[in-house]
């Protein structure tokens, strides 16, 4: 290619904006100078895009020849990298006002961020240009001297040479130039060798330009293998592809549990092919934190904009993965300003129903694959009904319990449980527990049993802080079992009760005994087989709760608040207990051990027993005497 004789070779300046962002860039952006090869794919891409839009819309005078494409040219000596494309191609005029000035409004905001990111003493990150729009000088990070020769794609429309080296000035010279579009050409600084290398490029294009949906090629070797496919109709999608993509950006070994393809036109238009992973992702299992870092990944027409996305789905939604593609944002927007898009809102508002329909339908239609899917993220799922009131009814209806008339593992809804519910009963009651096992053995339980009333067993750590905040479901108040309020109807315990004489009796011995260890000791309508329980007030917190409060808390010696002791009058042990208070044994040492053992064993039982030693030299001291001569 050679430079036109007849025409001189002019010279301009840049602006002394453009020279300040320039001077930034060259000796300020440290982190990830491989955006720049990003930034001029994305460039080249839109460039193949708005060349297909014009082929599309306009029959005449147009350069419809070769194929729409990206070619990379490098040499490994010399650190020459070219990088040219077939697309849109610029005119004198385009070229001195897309690369010669920065009449983009991002560009301030850019400048403004890197100054804040240097006050603040950060190593300053090159991920910010694409966010601002001035992604070509990006290429001065890593070269001295740029060359971009370019036609546009009008018929018979002559080719401009721009060059530059950053410094305060370019120079624009016609030249002949066969092909449509345009050629970037440079010399790697010797620190940026690398990117000379084909194995570095490919990496690169990997990470960041995958499923641009044009080839880009290393020679004549095509990069980019998969095609954006969540632009294709859900009917063309192939399960396998599917796997591989999902596996490609979630970074996970396994195929997904089950995806979703979601294409909206409307209000906003996106796409969107979303993920449910087979498992709960490491990090999540031990830190839910971790969900506000993630996000599906966010494209504009196809190029990627953010890894992860943290507006488009809510906390609770975050572990799944996947992309949404939107033609109603602009390229360079800036995160803050993705941040605050309507369209963003908007698309979160529908993915989110989307999301929750979509595992709604997986429930009915697949009740196995549910089942997996509510054992890794149904906890997860959990903290959006403290959190997003909008769904809350959606996610109450997700949500899946044991009960003590369900096997173990297996499911009941709250509608199933509402349903079934016997006649006359008006509550929905709840057992909170650290295993099935544990709970199932708890004396509050007893009257439940007894009367055959289903309770919901609560056994994920969460639930205490969730489940409570329900109050009710179809006009049903749901109630912990361990309340004293609840309204029990006098269940037959094994036995005779106590008359009202000794009742006061053993109920003032307890009292006496246990002293401020106890909030209040009474006779009890629950128990049928246990001599005694622990219950809480009605304004108390559930046990559960507070013991989750105690493990949060700094404090670990926060004290427990003070139970309810309910004595089952009908029981030998309470009977027994009354004929020594009323035969004058108050004071007897055995009979006090017997009820500071009844009320530990209790505690026990609830996981509360604070000295087993203690516990234990008291139990010797009654077996002592259970078993002297
Ligand atoms: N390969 C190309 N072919 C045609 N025009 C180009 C090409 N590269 C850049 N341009 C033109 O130069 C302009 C400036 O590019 P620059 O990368 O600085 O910003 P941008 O592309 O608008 O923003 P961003 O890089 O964030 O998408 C582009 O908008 C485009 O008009």
């Amino acid at each position: 290619m050679s430079s036109n004789t007849t025409s001189p070779v002019r010279e301009f300046e840049y602006k002394a904006e453009m020279k300040q962002l320039l001077d930034l860039i060259v000796h300020s952006l440290y982190t990830h100078p491989e955006i720049f090869l990003r930034e001029l794919i994305s460039n080249a891409s839109d460039a193949l895009g708005k060349a297909r839009f014009r082929m599309l819309s306009s029959d005449e005078g147009l350069e419809r020849s070769g194929d729409l494409k990206i070619t990379i040219t490098v040499d490994k000596e010399s650190g020459n990298f070219v990088i040219e494309d077939t697309g849109i191609g610029m005119s004198e005029d385009e070229l001195i006002s897309n690369l010669g000035t920065v009449a983009k409004s991002g560009t301030l905001g850019f400048m403004e961020a890197l100054k804040e990111q240097q006050k603040e003493g950060q190593r300053l990150d090159a991920n910010l240009i694409g966010q601002f729009g001035v992604g070509f000088y990006s290429v001065f990070m890593v070269t001295d001297e740029v060359t971009v020769e370019t036609r546009s794609l009008e018929s018979g429309s002559q080719g401009w040479r721009w060059k530059s080296s950053g410094q305060g000035s370019y120079t624009i010279e016609p030249v002949e130039r066969e092909a449509r579009g345009t050629r970037i050409s440079f010399t790697l600084k010797e620190e940026f060798k690398e990117f000379a290398e084909e194995y570095r490029i490919e990496q690169v294009i990997k990470k960041y330009s995958n499923f641009v949906e044009y080839p880009i090629c290393i020679g004549s070797r095509q990069i980019n293998s998969m095609t954006a496919l969540w632009q294709r109709p859900k009917s063309e999608l192939k399960p396998e592809e599917v796997n591989e993509f999902y596996k490609f950006i979630a970074n996970d070994f396994k195929d997904p549990l089950d995806y979703l393809h979601v294409s909206v036109e409307g209000a906003v238009s996106f796409k969107a092919l979303l993920f449910i992973p087979s498992e709960a992702p490491m990090e999540l299992l031990y830190n839910q934190g971790a969900l506000e870092k993630r996000g599906p990944q966010l494209y504009v027409k196809k190029v990627l904009i953010q890894n992860e996305c943290r507006d488009l789905l809510p906390e609770y939604l975050r572990f799944v993965s996947g992309v949404v593609d939107t033609e109603d944002l602009s390229l360079n927007v800036s995160r803050e300003l993705v941040q605050a898009s309507p369209v963003m809102a908007k698309i979160k508002q529908i993915l989110t129903s989307k999301l929750l329909g979509w595992f709604d339908t997986i429930a009915k239609e697949e009740p196995e694959k549910f089942r997996t899917f509510y054992n890794a993220f149904g906890t997860i799922l959990k903290i959006g009904l403290n959190t997003d009131f909008t769904n809350r009814d959606k996610l109450i209806d997700l949500l899946r319990f044991e009960t003590t008339k369900t096997a173990e593992g297996e499911y009941v809804t709250l509608k199933q449980y509402s349903e079934r519910m016997a006649e006359g009963q008006t509550e929905i009651y709840y057992h909170s527990g650290s295993s099935r096992a544990q709970m199932l053995a708890h004396p509050n339980l007893e009257y439940f049993k007894k009367r055959d009333i289903e309770v919901l067993l609560l056994s994920d750590p969460v639930d205490v802080f969730v489940i409570p905040s329900i109050f009710e479901y179809d006009k049903k108040p749901l109630k912990s079992i361990e309340k004293a309020e609840i309204d029990m109807s006098t269940v037959e315990p094994e036995g005779e009760r106590l008359g009202a004489e000794g009742t006061v009796g053993v109920i003032s011995l307890f009292k006496e005994v246990l002293g401020d260890r106890i909030a209040d000791v009474v006779e009890s309508k629950r128990l049928v087989s246990s001599p005694v329980t622990l219950v809480s007030g009605k304004d108390a917190m559930d046990s559960q709760f507070e013991k989750m409060m105690k493990m949060m808390s700094k404090d670990a010696d926060m004290p427990a608040s003070k139970k309810i002791l309910e004595v089952n009058t009908a029981h030998p042990i309470i009977r027994n207990l009354a004929g020594k208070h009323a035969v004058g044994l108050s004071t007897d040492p055995v009979v006090r051990a017997a009820v500071m053992q009844l009320f530990e064993s209790a505690l026990l039982l609830e996981g509360d027993l604070e000295s087993v030693a203690d516990y234990v030299s008291r139990m010797n001291e009654l077996v002592e005497a259970a078993t002297r001569a």
